[in-house]
């Protein structure tokens, strides 16, 4: 039964996709109809945009192919796991084994984690005390590919997040919002809880990463770095450009350590334990950008002009990082949204450009472009509208205080899951912002008839040209951007928007007046 279920759904989206190819194929026909050349405009135009709608439908039943092939996959391991699950407990004896990526059972050794057999630990979360980072984060790199001084690079601190509840900690690994008992939907522990992360052993290295061009910035820097290696003996990692400016201050500094290719960039997050960031809001985007995987705790230092995501005085440093090498923190965990580009000219959705990782938004805009975008909008594979305007805003709950919020969006708490579909510049009387669901990928289709260009923008940044045809495919991102909070989640928050946007400001009315009688 189970078998023959995973398979139908399937065997559908590939007739499907079947069905699409020759209704391409017959448009394609079509419009090679010697009939056709010369004598109607409209009607190549028609053909065109026929053509257009086929392929959509034809990418859109591609892409149901591969997600229930996914979905397959996962509960074929979700089962196996279960299975075995069951076993161990019926036997009463604690799991020894767990599956490998392929959901093959793979025996478990005692091997110790660390080489110089100072402790011993096990390969696996203990899974009874929330989330073990050793689990996820262990540094997995050789000495021989930890080229930036090497030698110095010592093991990741570990840590374990858990979840507060009603001001109580507990130590739940996670909380499920829905709960079905005897026939009865109830929603039982509500999401919003402060996460608390707490180190299981100390940080040893920080990365430093600051906004260029500020005096203020530098002289912050250069004291931060001695203050950390002085008293709290961390190994400290900052940008080139940084360790060439603390170098030329003096010659002290020869210690900091630094990364010389793109490589080392990709393997940082192995490595460091803490990031620090001394700037605005841009420092921060700055430093979500330059891990495209898993990404360190960041403790944000605010000096810039705004400070949404930047909630520490710079001026009170030592006091916020003695509390935080010391733990626990408490911290926002910043979703991303992971954005592919497909041309036109790509085989089928899974032959994308490199995708790009965003913590406040991607904007698709006319550019320089005079023209009106049209931009053909699917969400899964509902069509969702098309936008004709100066463009979309597809936006985290952390960017919507950014330009999703200028250009008309909610503002959202960031902690909330989900996906703001903002328009820029709308040109119809009725298109208000939507806010969607985390767990939907967001298709915006450049159409074959567009009178011109589109350009995607990644956080502000790496402008992208997209011609009819091209695609942005948006979804959310496996690895969010933890950021420590001063207070907590939603006190930070809210001082933002008051201290920020100074939010609802207005004089109270006095009592002196006119009363209800
Ligand atoms: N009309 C607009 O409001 C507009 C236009 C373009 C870009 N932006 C925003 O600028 C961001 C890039 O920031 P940057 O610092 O690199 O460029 P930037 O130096 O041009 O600064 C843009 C401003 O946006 C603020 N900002 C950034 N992220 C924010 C957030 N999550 N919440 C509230 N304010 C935020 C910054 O503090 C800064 O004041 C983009 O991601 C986009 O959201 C806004
Ligand atoms: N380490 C860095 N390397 C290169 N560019 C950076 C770095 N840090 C920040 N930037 C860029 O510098 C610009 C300004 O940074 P940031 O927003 O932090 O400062 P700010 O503009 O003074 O702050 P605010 O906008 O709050 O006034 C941003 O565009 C950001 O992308």
């Amino acid at each position: 039964m189970t078998g023959s279920a995973s398979v139908l759904p399937l065997e559908n989206a590939f007739s499907d996709s079947l069905a699409m190819l020759n209704s391409e194929k017959a448009v394609e026909e079509l419009i090679q109809q010697p009939i056709l050349h010369g004598i109607d405009d409209h009607l190549i135009e028609f053909a065109e945009a026929l053509r257009t709608v086929a392929k959509a439908l034809r990418q859109a039943a591609e892409g149901k192919a591969s997600a229930q092939a996914e979905a397959s996959e996962w509960k074929r391991k979700y089962e196996l796991e279960r299975t075995h699950n069951l076993q161990l407990e019926n036997k009463g004896m604690p799991s020894e084994k767990h599956l490998d990526e392929n959901g093959r059972v793979v025996h478990l050794t005692n091997k110790p984690l660390l080489s110089d057999g100072a402790v011993e630990k096990s390969d696996r979360c203990c899974g009874e005390h929330g989330i073990c980072s050793h689990q996820v984060l262990r540094d997995r790199e050789h000495d021989h590919d930890a080229s930036v001084v090497p030698n110095k690079m010592t093991r990741k601190a570990s840590f374990k997040l858990s979840w507060c509840c009603k001001g109580e900690k507990s130590d739940q690994k996670k909380h499920d919002i829905v709960s079905f008992e005897k026939g009865n939907i109830t929603t039982a522990e509500r999401s919003s809880k402060q996460i608390s992360l707490k180190w299981e052993s100390p940080p040893q290295t920080v990365l430093i990463l600051t906004k260029p061009n500020s005096t203020a910035v530098r002289i912050l820097c250069s004291e931060l770095v001695r203050w950390l290696k002085e008293q709290k003996s961390l190994n400290i990692v900052v940008e080139p450009r940084v360790r060439t400016e603390l170098l030329t201050e003096s010659s002290y500094y020869q210690f900091v350590q630094t990364w010389e290719n793109d490589k080392e960039i990709m393997s940082l997050h192995s490595k460091v334990d803490l990031v620090v960031t001394l700037g605005g809001d841009g420092t921060v985007l700055w430093a979500a950008s330059m891990f495209k995987g898993p990404v360190p705790p960041v403790v944000p230092f605010s000096l810039g002009s705004l400070g949404f995501m930047t909630p520490f005085y710079s001026e009170r440093y030592k006091e916020y990082l003695d509390s935080i090498l010391r733990g626990p923190i408490s911290i926002t965990l910043r979703h991303r949204l992971q954005c592919h580009v497909i041309r036109d000219s790509a085989k089928s959705d899974l032959d994308s450009e490199e995708p790009i990782l965003v913590l406040n938004e991607v904007t698709i805009d006319r550019g320089i472009s005079s023209f009106l975008t049209n931009l053909e909008c699917y969400c899964d594979n509902s069509f969702v509208t098309c936008v004709q305007g100066d463009g979309l805003i597809l936006s985290t709950t952390s960017g919507s205080t950014a330009y999703s919020l200028a250009a008309g969006g909610s503002m959202v708490h960031p902690q909330v899951p989900g996906i703001l579909f903002t328009p820029i510049c709308p040109h119809s009387l009725s298109f208000r912002p939507l806010i969607l669901p985390e767990y939907v990928t967001i298709r915006v289709q450049v159409p074959f008839n567009s009178r011109g260009h589109a350009w995607a923008s990644f956080d502000g940044k790496d402008r992208k040209k997209l011609a009819p045809g091209d695609a942005l495919v948006c979804s959310m991102a496996t690895w969010p951007v933890p950021t420590a909070c001063q207070a907590d989640s939603t006190s930070d928050f809210l001082r933002s928007i008051h201290e920020g946007l100074h939010w609802n400001l207005r004089k109270t009315q006095s009592f002196d007046g006119p009363r209800e009688t």
